[in-house]
């Protein structure tokens, strides 16, 4: 089958910023903005323009380091973004790769609604329901403290969880709050404010039942 090219103005048009609904995710220290931004139609067109057009890393940067060890991470990887920008992320060093259209295009409606000039994308493919990410808080020494982190989720549906630093272990934890859980569907548009990530972590844990292809992109401000 040709494949589908998405055409800008279509999706614009569709997303008139009136339209755009918000539920707001308030905690102690945790300000999130969700929204079901994509319809089914147009979601399903960016995923699979992705899935022809995004290429991850493979070799050393599929690795994470542990403990001075490296592990292969359990998902795929890959970032783009401005020239020259590099990320730090558990102890590698990730290159980004130039901008592609479709990615584009999505950090350009996001910046309708932000008005944050996103300059790096990270992008995880969780290939099953056994591929996750553990628990932890977006490096926040290279990141714009100021922006959000916009995190765009597309194919299956899969648990986002947030726990406060004080509550993370339950041996040692300091107090009692209760962890947060967003199910992140096909086409939403997740904005962590700040200052979630100083407070809060965050993991997206194996679902053996939610088996399907999911990808996920996390726009981000570097300075
Ligand atoms: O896949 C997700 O929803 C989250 C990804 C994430 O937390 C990250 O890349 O830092
Ligand atoms: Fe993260």
């Amino acid at each position: 089958m040709q494949g589908i090219k998405i055409d800008l103005e279509s999706v614009f048009s569709e997303l008139n910023d009136t339209k755009v609904e918000w539920r707001k995710i308030s905690r102690e220290g945790l300000d999130l903005d969700y929204s079901l931004l994509f319809s089914k139609r147009i979601a399903d067109e960016i995923m699979n323009q992705l899935e022809k057009e995004v290429e991850y890393y493979s070799g050393d940067l599929t690795k994470v380091k542990v403990f001075g060890k490296l592990h292969n991470i359990p998902r795929q990887q890959v970032a783009y973004g401005d020239n020259g920008l590099t990320y730090r992320f558990s102890g590698v060093t990730i290159p980004a790769k130039p901008w592609i259209e479709p990615l584009k295009i999505i950090r350009d409606l996001i910046f309708r609604l932000t008005k944050v000039e996103y300059n790096f994308v990270l992008v995880n493919r969780y290939r099953n329901g056994s591929d996750h990410i553990g628990e932890h808080r977006d490096g926040e020494s290279d990141l714009d403290a100021r922006a959000p982190i916009a995190s765009v989720s597309l194919g299956q549906q899969r648990q986002f969880i947030l726990k406060h630093a004080d509550c993370r272990k339950k041996r040692s934890a300091k107090r009692d709050i209760p962890k947060v859980t967003v199910e992140l569907q096909h086409g939403s548009l997740l904005l962590m404010n700040p200052p979630t990530n100083q407070f809060w972590y965050h993991s997206l844990p194996p679902r053996k039942n939610a088996n399907g292809v999911r990808i996920n992109l996390t726009f981000r401000k570097i300075v």
